[in-house]
C-alpha cells in the first residue's frame, strides 16, 4: 500500500513535489494537504484530486509520513501545533524549510521524533527536481528508504551526512532554479537587442539550456570540455566565453552562492531555538 503523506502547507514547494509525485503514479487518495484557507486548498484538490484539511493536526492523524512545507517564519507555530499528535503518532517527519536547523525542529516538535531535513526545489513539479537529505540518528534504514523513495518520485536525491552542508546544497539546488531563470529573463533582453521577437528569444535560450543540461548529464565529459567543444577557435563562442570570464561571471556566481548559504545560517540564527 502506498505511503500516507500529509503535507503541512500547501504553497509552491509542496505543490511542486504534490504534482510531481501524483504523476509517478502515487494515489492521490493517500496525500493530504493543509492551509490555513480552504478557499486556497479547493482548486489544489481539483487539480490533483487529493485530500485537503484546514486543520493541521487532523491531517497528520493518519500519516506515515508528514512533510512540513511552511515558510520557515511560521514553522515554530506550527510544530507547537502538532507536537502531542506527532509524539502519539510518531511518524517520519520532513522539513523542507530553508536554514532551520534539526535542533530547533526537534525542540518545537517535542523531541526524539525520526526527522529528516530535505532541501528540493521546485523543478520537482516536472519531475526534474534536485533534493538534498539529511537524516537525524533517530531515523531508520526503512525511513531513509521511504523518504528517498518519496522525493525521488519528483527528481534526484543526494544525502549529505553533515547537516551544515545543506546550506551548501540551497546554494547549489534549492534556489538555484531562479538564477537559471534569471539567465533566461536576460538572454531573452539580449537577443530583443539584437532583434529577434521576445517569443523566438525565450523559447531558443529555454530549449538551448535543456539541451546543454540533457548533454551534461548523458555524456562522460566534462563541463569543461563540452564547452570547448561548442568553442571554434578564432569563433564566436570563444568571443562569448572570453567575455563572460572577464566580466567575473565565476565570481559572481561563487559570491551569490556564498551569500545564499550565508542567509540560510543567519535564517538558523534568526528563527532557531528560542
Ligand atoms: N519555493 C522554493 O523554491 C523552495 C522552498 N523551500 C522551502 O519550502 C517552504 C515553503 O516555501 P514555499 O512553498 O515557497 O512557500 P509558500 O508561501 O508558497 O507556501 C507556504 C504555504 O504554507 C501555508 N501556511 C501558512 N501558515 C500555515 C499553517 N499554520 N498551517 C498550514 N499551512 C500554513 C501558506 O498558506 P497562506 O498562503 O494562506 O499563508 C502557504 O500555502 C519554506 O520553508 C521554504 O524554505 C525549499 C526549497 C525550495
Ligand atoms: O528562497 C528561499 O528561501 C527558499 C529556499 C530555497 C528556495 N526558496
Amino acid at each position: 500500500m502506498a505511503s500516507r503523506v500529509t503535507f503541512i502547507g500547501a504553497g509552491n514547494m509542496a505543490s511542486a513535489i504534490i504534482g510531481g509525485m501524483i504523476d509517478n503514479g502515487h494515489p492521490a487518495t493517500a496525500i493530504t494537504a493543509t492551509s490555513p484557507s480552504d478557499a486556497f486548498l479547493a482548486p489544489l484538490h481539483e487539480r490533483f484530486g487529493i485530500r485537503t484539511n484546514t486543520d493541521n493536526a487532523a491531517a497528520v492523524r493518519d500519516a506515515d509520513v508528514v512533510v512540513l512545507a511552511v515558510k520557515p517564519q511560521v514553522m515554530r507555530d506550527v510544530c507547537e501545533g502538532l507536537r502531542d499528535t506527532l509524539q502519539r503518532q510518531r511518524p517520519l517527519v520532513i522539513s523542507v524549510a530553508a536554514g532551520l536547523t534539526a535542533e530547533s525542529l526537534q525542540a518545537w516538535l517535542g523531541g526524539g521524533l525520526p526527522l529528516v531535513r530535505c532541501m528540493p526545489n521546485t523543478p520537482s513539479l516536472v519531475g526534474a527536481g534536485a533534493a538534498g537529505l539529511y537524516a537525524t540518528p533517530e531515523v531508520s534504514a526503512e525511513q531513509r528508504t521511504l523518504a528517498s523513495e518519496l522525493l525521488e518520485a519528483v527528481g534526484i536525491v543526494e544525502w549529505v551526512e553533515e547537516e551544515n552542508l545543506l546550506d551548501a546544497v540551497t546554494a547549489v539546488s534549492g534556489s538555484a532554479p531562479a538564477y537559471f531563470f534569471l539567465m533566461f529573463e536576460a538572454m531573452e533582453e539580449a537577443g530583443v537587442k539584437l532583434g529577434l521577437p521576445a517569443e523566438t528569444a525565450r523559447r531558443l535560450a529555454i530549449q538551448t539550456a535543456l539541451g546543454a543540461a540533457r548533454m551534461a548529464q548523458q555524456s562522460d565529459l566534462t563541463p569543461d570540455r563540452l564547452k570547448r567543444n561548442v568553442m571554434s577557435p578564432g569563433g564566436t563562442t570563444e568571443r562569448a566565453i572570453e567575455h563572460l570570464e572577464q566580466a567575473g561571471l565565476r565570481g559572481i556566481l561563487a559570491d551569490a552562492m556564498e551569500a545564499c548559504a550565508a542567509r540560510a545560517r543567519e535564517m538558523a540564527e534568526e528563527l532557531g531555538q528560542r
